[in-house]
């Protein structure tokens, strides 16, 4: 691979006598990874159905390389939701945030969703995700992303950390800011990335991830931890972005992360200041280790006192007699306090969450369906949020019978059933979408926009 001259000279001033190693990686094939989807299934029962060969990334308990020849995107697992496809060194940066259920958790650069999809699972359900992007264009993948986990408590936003500070300063216990960056660690996906690093190198990348951190850190709480990341190499976007931040904010210190084998810390030299506490971040290297590359630092904001919020109270929702004739035979656990109605749309979003101005909203909670004239369509996240025990009539269909993708390829089907109406359908035990059953036959709802193609 021809490297841009200017990065093979900063490259070889990093690593030293390390560059040839670098340089020979770039000709090796690149790795491929899974990451299990812990909110449907347990790693271990995962690894008991899994339809391929696995072996396991060592820094995250759920991630696994996959061979690229076994095409895990083509797979009916993939379809409910049960795994999400990706670079195994960007499975740390989630993976080392460590969230738990109840937490209120911000993942502010996070389309299409790699990291967001795994933070969602780590709350199980409790406390609240909000997941925003600046790019309109990307967030349609985080939205499908993580409605196919099946992720029930989330809000996605499309703005800039700076228009949620008057609402939301103090509001978070977790942050990341997986930032924009040079893409150093993505050559080898393809020659646009070389390009646009050619026409831009690191400087504005550098400027914008000390915008982007100077706000996120005015919306973590008092003791709560924000984890940086990049899939970037240069010192000017990583180690020199944290001393930025640390010394800009006396409440923040850097947190210990466990080390892996092959992991290599920060580098306090590649600072201005030389602090040693820039040792507390992690890089992995292509070259040692088993993956394309990244950047972690995780910062803790110290104790203090702690702002109250009050969530904003949504007018109680008048539900159409066919809505609730739906919601008889659907046995998740709905707060009807809690449920929004925009233009007949229904959203769902349990955890108290401040009204936002100012700020694009682009949903909040769980979408359950749509009342129209005479009936109700439940939605597609809706199938895939439920568990099968929580919806009266389901159909579920064997991996191998060839119902189960003519499904997802939005085909109508033949049913073996006697109850007719909206059924959830899925493979196993794991919803895939919806279908209408008359007289034997199965009008299929499955979302065309997730088709199978
Ligand atoms: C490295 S990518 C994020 C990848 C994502 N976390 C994942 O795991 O799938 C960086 C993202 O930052 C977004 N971005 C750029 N500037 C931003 C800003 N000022 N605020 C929020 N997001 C921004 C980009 O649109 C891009 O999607």
């Amino acid at each position: 691979m021809k490297l841009p001259v200017e990065f093979e000279k900063k490259m070889k001033n990093l690593l030293g006598e390390d560059f040839a190693a670098y340089e020979q990686h770039l000709d090796d094939p690149a790795y491929y990874g899974i990451r299990v989807n812990t909110l449907k299934i347990s790693v271990k029962e995962f690894l008991d159905i899994c339809p391929f060969p696995v072996t396991p990334v060592p820094w995250t308990e759920n991630g696994f390389y996959v061979r690229r020849e076994d095409k895990p995107s083509k797979h009916p697992y993939y379809h409910a939701g049960l795994y999400y496809i990706q670079e195994p060194s960007a499975m740390a940066p989630a993976a080392y945030l460590p969230v738990v259920p109840g937490d209120r958790v911000l993942d502010l650069c996070a389309a299409p969703g790699g990291k967001s999809t795994e933070l969602g699972s780590k709350l199980k359900g409790e406390g609240i995700l909000v997941s925003n992007d600046v790019s309109i264009s990307r967030t349609k993948a985080l939205i499908r992303n993580l409605e196919m986990f099946g992720i029930r408590n989330s809000v996605i936003l499309c703005t800039e950390a700076k228009h949620m500070v008057p609402s939301l300063t103090g509001f978070f216990d977790k942050i990341l800011v997986d930032a924009p960056c040079s893409g150093e660690g993505m050559f080898r996906k393809g020659n646009n990335e070389i390009k646009n690093w050619e026409q831009k190198g690191s400087e504005p990348y550098a400027r914008l991830q000390r915008e982007i951190v100077d706000d996120a850190v005015k919306l973590l709480k008092p003791g709560g931890m924000m984890l940086y990341s990049t899939c970037t190499f240069s010192p000017e976007e990583n180690e020199q972005v944290i001393e930025h931040l640390l010394t800009e904010n006396e409440d923040l210190s850097l947190v210990s992360m466990k080390m892996c084998d092959g992991f290599d810390c920060g580098h306090p030299e590649w600072t201005l200041t030389g602090r040693e506490d820039i040792k507390k971040c992690i890089r992995l290297w292509p070259h040692r280790i088993k993956g394309e590359g990244h950047f972690l630092a995780l910062l803790q904001k110290a104790p203090g006192k702690e702002t109250s919020f009050s969530g904003e109270k949504y007018p109680r929702v008048k539900l159409t007699r066919e809505t609730e004739a739906f919601f008889k035979d659907c046995h998740m656990d709905i707060d009807w306090n809690r449920v929004q109605e925009f233009q007949g749309k229904l959203f769902y979003l349990k955890e108290e969450f401040p009204k936002l101005s100012g700020v694009r909203i682009l949903r909040k909670g769980l979408f359950l369906g749509e009342m129209k004239k005479g009936r109700f369509e439940p939605s597609q996240p809706l199938a895939a949020a439920l568990y099968p025990e929580e919806y009266d009539k389901y159909i579920s269909f064997e991996l191998e019978d060839e119902r189960t993708i003519r499904y997802l390829k939005c085909e109508t089907l033949n049913a073996d059933v006697e109850t007719e109406g909206i059924h959830l359908i899925g493979t196993g035990r794991f919803p895939l979408g919806w279908g209408k059953v008359k007289k034997g036959r199965i009008k299929n709802k499955y979302a065309s926009s997730w088709r199978w193609m």
